[in-house]
């Protein structure tokens, strides 16, 4: 990942001599400019999170990137629809079991195709507060969403507080139509049968269904063979852990020469890891985070496309939406305390490029799919100490200590394994449930666990760091929306994020004075 410094006196340039943050695709560019310097939201104000020296982006640590990045080739994914067909009788019998799970998941509807005909697509709706069946007629997938709405949209009570939206409003998520398998519906007639089961996403993105702790679904994802370079598919079996946030176990995600190739890559590269400084942090807290970090470039090699590549097929979620994989290396005592990886906008409201990158809460992380590159016999678990268990309760109710490994759920660092957990809910809403930590590893004074982030976006950034009108809510105002205290490039937040402003202070000052908090 390269973060281009703007030259003295000046903002970055491409070949062409346009200002420019990255060679990465522009939505990206401020996405992967905060991970670039680790950005992790924290979780709370009690633990505050810690600020360190910025890291210097991967890209221009020693030793360069493999050269050998193959094109970006899409893989299609391989289990579909077609493959998951079932009789009315069992979508009924599904439809019941995904409305009724045992954990709030707002924003998921599960649907029965009555019939589909050139000129109609009917449905059979399941409504949660009265529990019954609804027929629901429309021409096309539009039209069905759209009559769904009142139906279904405000089918859960909205106080639970671990379901937490923004205070800023935020144009709408477009509700979307996804196969239990992952594949988009947008075209009634050509995808669909009656007697399919099909799910509502009020937020727009695929999420897994879990089904039930235990839960295992089987999902082909790309690989390629180490010595023969040759291109397949290997089954990864997805274990639901938690379905409270929503979160799987996978075996076989990486193979051993992968493994070794990330430990490689990263040893040469690695620097103190980072957080996020939300508007509450107090840098005198104790350390929160002790591990340290680097940033594999995205799409840098054909080992690192591959991986990628996997991580995206085995989501269902746009490339597009990727960060740059964060390797992290914990030695014996290094641990991560409980923290969430989304960004909440309440927390920022002193930061308008923050607010801007999250889009005032309609961007943020949605899917973290974390990779055990070694074996850790002792700790290093990930644990998340607010997950419900399988009877929709907290296993031992958290208490608060960011600290308590053992409280909640722990997955066991299994060299090659990873945890998949989302962020956000089905309506796109923050899950304070997908709050989670690293254990600390414990036995042998030489014991290590690497691990390694490839988080998952729920949109592209579509606005650049440029904030738009918040019509409906009223917003508080942002620090620097006072008159004379503006960045004048979008930019601005991700070279600030990455040191610019004491690096290059001439430029920076005079150019991006709210992101360098100059005014
Ligand atoms: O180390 C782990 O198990 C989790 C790490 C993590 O949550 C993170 O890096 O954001
Ligand atoms: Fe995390």
């Amino acid at each position: 990942m390269a973060v281009k410094k703007p030259a003295k006196g000046g903002a970055p340039k491409d070949k062409s001599g346009n200002v420019r943050l990255s060679h990465l695709a522009k939505p990206l560019s401020l996405a992967v400019a905060l991970a670039a310097v680790g950005y992790a939201a924290y979780a709370s104000s009690r633990t505050p999170a810690r600020e360190r020296e910025p890291a210097r982006p991967a890209s221009r640590a020693r030793g360069a990137a493999e050269p050998e990045a193959s094109a970006h080739v899409v893989h299609p994914w391989r289990r579909r629809m077609a493959d998951v067909r079932m009789t009315m009788p069992e979508c009924l019998a599904k439809q019941r079991k995904l409305t009724h799970i045992p954990a709030i998941w707002p924003g998921f509807h599960a649907l029965c195709v009555e019939s589909v005909s050139p000129s109609e697509l009917v449905v059979l709706a399941l409504v949660r507060g009265d529990d019954s069946v609804r027929t629901v007629r429309g021409r096309s997938v539009l039209d069905v969403l759209d009559a769904l709405k009142p139906l279904l949209e405000s089918d859960y009570g909205q106080d639970d507080p671990t379901i937490v939206d923004s205070v800023y409003a935020y144009p709408p998520h477009a509700w979307e139509l996804f196969s239990p398998v992952g594949e988009h519906i947008t075209h009634a007639q050509v995808q669909l049968s009656a007697g399919d089961l099909a799910c509502v996403y009020e937020g727009g993105q695929f999420i897994w269904p879990g089904w039930e702790i235990g839960h295992v679904t089987n999902i082909e994802v790309p690989v390629v063979d180490a010595s023969t370079r040759e291109e397949g598919w290997r089954v990864v079996p997805i274990t639901t852990v938690s379905l409270r946030p929503l979160a799987f176990e996978l075996s076989g995600f990486l193979t051993d020469e992968e493994c070794a190739f990330i430990i490689e890559y990263a040893s040469k590269r690695l620097f103190p890891s980072p957080l996020a400084h939300m508007d509450s942090s107090n840098r005198k807290e104790e350390d929160v985070r002790t591990s340290t970090q680097t940033f594999m470039t995205r799409g840098g090699s054909r080992v690192i496309l591959n991986l990628e590549h996997r991580a995206h097929n085995l989501t269902r979620l746009p490339y597009e939406l990727g960060e740059s994989i964060q390797v992290v290396k914990y030695q014996k005592g290094q641990k991560y305390g409980a923290h969430r990886d989304f960004f909440s906008a309440n927390d920022y409201h002193q930061q308008p490029a923050m607010l801007a990158s999250v889009e005032y809460g309609a961007r943020n992380r949605l899917a973290t799919l974390f990779w055990y590159v070694s074996s850790v016999h002792d700790g290093g678990e990930t644990f998340f100490p607010r997950a419900l268990n399988a009877s929709g309760v907290e296993y031992n109710p958290w208490n608060g200590d960011h600290e308590d490994c053992y409280r909640g759920l722990a997955v066991k660092p299994i060299k090659g394994n990873a945890v998949l957990f989302y962020s956000l809910l089905p309506n796109g809403h923050l899950d304070e449930r997908s709050l989670h930590g690293g254990c600390k590893p414990r036995g042998a004074d030489d014991v290590v666990k690497w691990g390694a982030n490839q988080w998952i976006w729920n949109q592209p950034q579509r606005h650049h760091g440029k904030t738009f009108p918040r019509k409906d809510r009223p917003a508080r105002p942002a620090s620097s929306s006072r008159p004379g205290c503006e960045d004048a490039s979008p930019d601005c937040a991700a070279w600030a994020a990455t040191g610019e402003c004491s690096r290059n202070p001439s430029y920076m000052l005079a150019s991006c004075r709210a992101s360098c908090g100059h005014c």
